[in-house]
């Protein structure tokens, strides 16, 4: 534990990067992967289990737990650790990409952006400062700033603008921030798939000084090989003793080849979002549990796997489950994609200390073609 927040790099494999994130609240082992936790809950798990599984920090999303059940209300319990009973770090994403992606009549001015909820209806504005107040109601240790998401497709110049927008909100936000000693700021890399863009966006945010980087506007349906290009641009230009986050991401294909390029940290819903829709991530591949031809298949997912949900189940069971739309499928499926996610991650370290990360990467896809 240290009382400040501190980055270090304990080895490095080519480009990948093994480190540590030293907070009050715990340590970072990266790369890392976060479940995401946006209203307070890694849906379908109980948050001793997520530990268990070896996540060292979850996401949670201001968006959501503005809106419900609301930001004051969680600090006056004494903050989002105590409220979700998660005592390790949090992350907390500022709300841009979910007021572009979920809010309704949003009108964006340089001041900020307002909107109406999804959920019913009422009005909100959102600014840099009030995105900064809410995360630290919410006590969170990584807070994100907040960044103008454009819908892709978008043109060169409207990714322009918002790239710039989102230049003068870090600004914002660094002020709002402040000095908080255990806590971090992270800006966002901006300029969807413009090379020039992205290496001015990293350019400008290093000149802040903060304490970490997120590459943001990827993940978001462009092809892999455009994401991965621009990280081979963005990298370089962000600065080496400094965690960078690559948010919304990933596949673990995604992951493995991000991670070969020099990021941190991640962050997807696929993992939980899939196990409630009857999809078991495996060392072998992935199981679509709703498919008939399980339903006779006395085999768990992974017979030599730590985690009782791919052990001790048989595909039979869990097909019947998914098929029967028991609540119990989504708890163990998600229960075995979060252990496979972090068992990757803790593969991926162990990897980069051996200086024999391209070697399990290979290892790896060869195990997924298995199937
Ligand atoms: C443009 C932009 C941008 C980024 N800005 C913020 N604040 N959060 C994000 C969350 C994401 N999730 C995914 N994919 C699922 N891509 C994301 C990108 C961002």
């Amino acid at each position: 534990m240290s009382e400040n927040f501190e980055f270090k790099l304990t080895a490095t494999d080519g480009r990948a990067r093994r480190g540590e994130i030293t907070m009050p609240r715990g340590t970072v082992r990266t790369p890392a992967f976060m479940p995401v936790g946006t209203g307070g809950t890694v849906k379908a798990m109980y948050m001793d289990q997520v530990r268990d599984l070896g996540a060292d920090i979850i996401l949670g999303n201001t968006y959501h737990l503005m809106l419900r059940p609301g930001a004051e209300r969680v600090a006056k319990l004494g903050g989002l650790h105590e409220f979700a009973r998660w005592q390790p770090p949090i992350l907390t994403d500022s709300g841009g990409f979910q007021v572009m992606s979920l809010a309704q009549l949003r009108k964006l001015t340089e001041s900020g952006v307002t909107f109406r909820s999804h959920i019913d209806g009422r009005a909100y504005e959102m600014t840099p400062e009030r995105s900064i107040e809410i995360q630290g109601l919410l006590d969170s240790d990584i807070q994100m700033q907040l960044d103008e998401c454009v819908a892709l497709p978008s043109t060169p110049k409207d990714i322009q603008r918002a790239m710039e927008l989102s230049l003068r909100w870090a600004e914002r936000c660094k002020t709002a921030f402040g000095n908080q000693p255990g806590k971090a700021m992270f800006g966002i890399v901006q300029g969807g798939d413009v090379a020039d863009l992205r290496i001015r966006s990293a350019q400008a945010l290093k000149g802040m000084d903060l304490k970490g980087y997120a590459v943001g506007g990827l993940a978001v349906g462009e092809p892999q090989d455009v994401m991965l290009e621009m990280l081979d641009v963005t990298c370089p230009e962000l600065p080496d003793d400094k965690p960078r986050y690559l948010m919304g991401v990933g596949t673990p294909d995604d992951i493995l080849k991000s991670v070969a390029r020099g990021i941190d940290m991640f962050d997807c819903v696929m993992p939980t979002r899939a196990g409630r829709h009857g999809l078991a991530f495996t060392r072998r591949g992935k199981v679509n549990l709703r498919n008939a031809r399980h339903a006779d298949d006395p085999r768990p997912l992974d017979e030599e796997s730590s985690c009782p949900a791919a052990r001790d189940y048989s595909r039979a069971y869990l097909h019947h489950l998914v098929k029967s739309g028991e609540a119990l499928g989504a708890m163990l499926l998600t229960w075995n994609n979060l252990s496979y996610y972090q068992q990757l991650m803790q593969g991926i370290r162990g990897a980069i200390e051996a200086s024999n990360f391209n070697g399990f990467t290979e290892e790896t896809q060869v195990a997924w073609a298995q199937g």
